[in-house]
This record gives structure tokens, C-alpha cells and sequence, in this order.
């Protein structure tokens, strides 16, 4: 069994200032009314989530931050606490692995950051993906599964409904290389939905939306949207287009209607 919902998220990344941010929003709050069955969410950069939020008041687009801390305050320069984001959005990023590879995130960190996230009534998108080498070496799995147990070993049970996953291959971002339809059926209906099982119960397990990031596009995202594991898309590079990132969304809109 996988969950009904279906959720496509745009991660900007370091992408727009607030003025592009805004327009950007809007424009996909607009086309959004003609996708429907699909949870839209757009994460810009920290800066501009709270234009971006106005920007969207009365849609039904989502907003996500692209990262958060742990502590709920502190001597931690740069930083944002949960509490910070609590009214700015509803969903937040964590554990992508550009923040695993470039500012020394470990899977303890990224359980920790779930953990506090859920704490605060943020709905955590918490990312995993192995690298070239881990799959080449036939390690995906095994670091796959590590990585889920991390991030769910803190969070409390009762809130776990909350979240969503997000199976990134590291090879697959930013490359134009996307996972085939069968390898993320491999991982995300297999190692990742029987780890959410053993940890956290079928239940849970059950309602966790999946979702595939690295190098979704139109012309890919139906092939996707076609796996009954794949509850969605966590898209970069081709979230930066309004019309483009809604086109990966209507990929989803069909599904379970
Ligand atoms: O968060 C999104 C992923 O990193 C995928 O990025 P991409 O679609 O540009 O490959």
C-alpha cells in the first residue's frame, strides 16, 4: 500500500532574489488551480519566504524552507531555528545532499533537524541518495537504509505522519542523468518503504509520501509519475520555470483520480 498523496516540490535552491522569487511564485499559484490531486510546494531561498508566502496567501501552492537547525535558539551564526520558519511555511527540506556534501550534515544531524521540525508542526522533506560510488561499489541499498533509520530515529511516532521522503541518487542531480523508473521503484517501494515499516510501523509506513528527485523534467515525470511507489517529485533545475515545473506537476495530477 502507498500513500493517496501526491506532492511536487520545487527546491530553488540558491536561485531568485525576492523580486523573482515572488513572480515566480505567483506564476505557479496560478496555474496550479489546473493540477489538481497534487500538493504543490515551492522552497526559495530563506530570504524570500516570507514575500513568497504573502505572494501565495489563498493558493493552494505550499511553501517549504530549504533547511533548518536543530535548536530551537543560540549562539549559532547563519543559522534558523524551527521556531523561526513556524508561520513562514509548512514544509521544510532536510538533509538535501548538497547541504550533506558542502556544510558537513551527517544522517545524525538530519535526524535531529526532523526530529525538531516535526516538534514545531513543520512538515519535514527529508532527503536521501547515495552516491555514484555507493551504487557502483553495490551499496545503495545498505546506505540507503542508514540513512532512513538516522533520520527517523528521534522523531516522535505519533507526528511521523507528517513526513515526506525524498530518494535523491546524488548521481542523478544536476546531471541530466535521471534514475531510471525501475531503480527508484527499487529503492523507494523497497529499501525505503520496508525501513519506514521496521522503524515506525506499516501504518506509517504506508502514508509517507516518496518522493524521486534528480533531473525531473516534462519529459520525464510521467514515467515517474507511473510507478505506484513514487508518490511525487522533488525538482531543481526545472522548478525554475513556472510553466515547466507544471508540467511536472500535471505528470502527478492523474494519479489516484
Ligand atoms: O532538490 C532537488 C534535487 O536536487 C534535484 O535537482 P535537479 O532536478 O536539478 O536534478
Amino acid at each position: 500500500m502507498t500513500s493517496s498523496t501526491n506532492i511536487v516540490a520545487g527546491n530553488w535552491k540558491m536561485n531568485t532574489d525576492v523580486t523573482s522569487g515572488v513572480r515566480l511564485a505567483s506564476s505557479v499559484a496560478a496555474g496550479a488551480v489546473a493540477v489538481p490531486g497534487v500538493q504543490i510546494i515551492v522552497a526559495p531561498p530563506f530570504v524570500s519566504l516570507a514575500a513568497v508566502r504573502d505572494a501565495l496567501a489563498g493558493s493552494s501552492v505550499g511553501v517549504a524552507a530549504q533547511n533548518v537547525h536543530a535548536e530551537d535558539s543560540g549562539a549559532f551564526t547563519g543559522e534558523i531555528a524551527p521556531p523561526m520558519l513556524v508561520g513562514l511555511c509548512d514544509y521544510v527540506i532536510i538533509g538535501h545532499s548538497e547541504r550533506r556534501q558542502f556544510f558537513g550534515e551527517t544522517d545524525e544531524s538530519v535526524g535531529r533537524k526532523a526530529a525538531a521540525a516535526l516538534q514545531h508542526g513543520l512538515r519535514p522533506i527529508v532527503c536521501v541518495g547515495e552516491t555514484l560510488d555507493e551504487r557502483e561499489s553495490g551499496r545503495a541499498v545498505e546506505v540507503i537504509r542508514r540513512q532512513v533509520v538516522a533520520a527517523l530515529a528521534d522523531l516522535d511516532p505519533e507526528a511521523a505522519g507528517s513526513l515526506a521522503i525524498a530518494y535523491e541518487p546524488v548521481w542523478a542531480i544536476g546531471t541530466g542523468r535521471a534514475a531510471t523508473p525501475d531503480i527508484a521503484d527499487q529503492i523507494m517501494g523497497g529499501a525505503i518503504g520496508s525501513t519506514i515499516a521496521a522503524v515506525l510501523g506499516t501504518d506509517v509506513a504506508s502514508e509517507t509520501p516518496l518522493l524521486y528527485g534528480g533531473s525531473v523534467n516534462p519529459a520525464n515525470a510521467a514515467e515517474f509519475a507511473a510507478v505506484p511507489s513514487i508518490n511525487g517529485a522533488l525538482v531543481g533545475g526545472a522548478s525554475l520555470d513556472a510553466a515547466t515545473f507544471l508540467e511536472v506537476a500535471a505528470a502527478f495530477s492523474s494519479r489516484n483520480q
